[in-house]
């Protein structure tokens, strides 16, 4: 049995923002991959702008790597951003041979705007101005609407079309919900110990994340 987790302030920010965070979790984007009307057209577009949003987060991650390296008084934080980084090097090896597979040429996708967005709010949050605890909150939610979403097109009753599971395991296994897990103590320990301000730019910042991750889906589904 894991231990309960403790409820933080993130649980308590989950629930004031209930419907957005529903709304990012449970997308009708993502909900048509799991009943399986998902139009391949979307799954194409997603795939190709998720890919360049991909590249965008390695830097990110990165920063968030250094940032744990030079401001945690915890050596373990270092060792689950590592692990995240690690993984997206498979990640980009994976976006790379289902390209192929849905003829989706990377070299050819545009980006557009909800992907522009997103990848000028990951610019911003690499400013040294941003505080760790900010960040950390920003990386836990982008992960965790990724791994809520997909882990909900493998729950019980699915229709999840086969050639569609592949994405599916990719951020919707339970070594990633364990990771987001990880993730979320580190945002979480780092929160209990900030000021108020700190306190409302991480919440700011958590419901962005939301808006953008909508907006991200909104965009897959309109299939360009
Ligand atoms: C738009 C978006 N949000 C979160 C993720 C998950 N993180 C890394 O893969 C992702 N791939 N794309």
């Amino acid at each position: 049995m894991e231990k309960p987790e403790k409820r933080g302030v993130i649980d308590t920010w989950l629930d004031k923002h209930r419907s957005i965070y529903t709304e990012a979790t449970r997308h009708a984007f993502v909900v048509s991959i799991r009943d399986g009307s998902v139009d391949l057209s979307s799954f194409r577009t997603w795939l190709g702008q998720d890919y360049l949003f991909v590249r965008g987060f390695v830097p990110f991650v990165a920063n968030v790597l250094i940032r744990a390296c030079k401001e945690s008084g915890e050596t373990s934080d270092m060792e689950v951003v590592l692990g995240g980084l690690a993984s997206l090097n498979d990640e980009i090896e994976w976006f790379k041979s289902e390209g192929s597979k849905w003829d989706v040429d990377f070299s050819t996708v545009v980006p557009q705007k909800a992907n522009q967005d997103y990848r000028r709010f990951l610019e911003a949050m690499m400013s040294d101005e941003v505080k760790y605890s900010v960040i950390m909150t920003a990386f836990w939610a982008i992960e965790a609407v990724y791994q809520e979403s997909f882990a909900h097109c493998l729950e019980d009753g699915n229709k999840t079309p086969a050639e569609l599971t592949g994405a599916c395991n990719r951020w919707g296994n339970d070594g990633f919900r364990q990771y987001c897990s990880s993730v979320k103590k580190i945002a979480e320990r780092c929160l209990e110990n900030a000021s108020g301000d700190v306190l409302a730019d991480a919440e700011d910042v958590l419901v962005r994340v939301l808006e953008l991750e909508v907006a991200f889906w909104e965009m897959s589904r309109g299939g360009q």
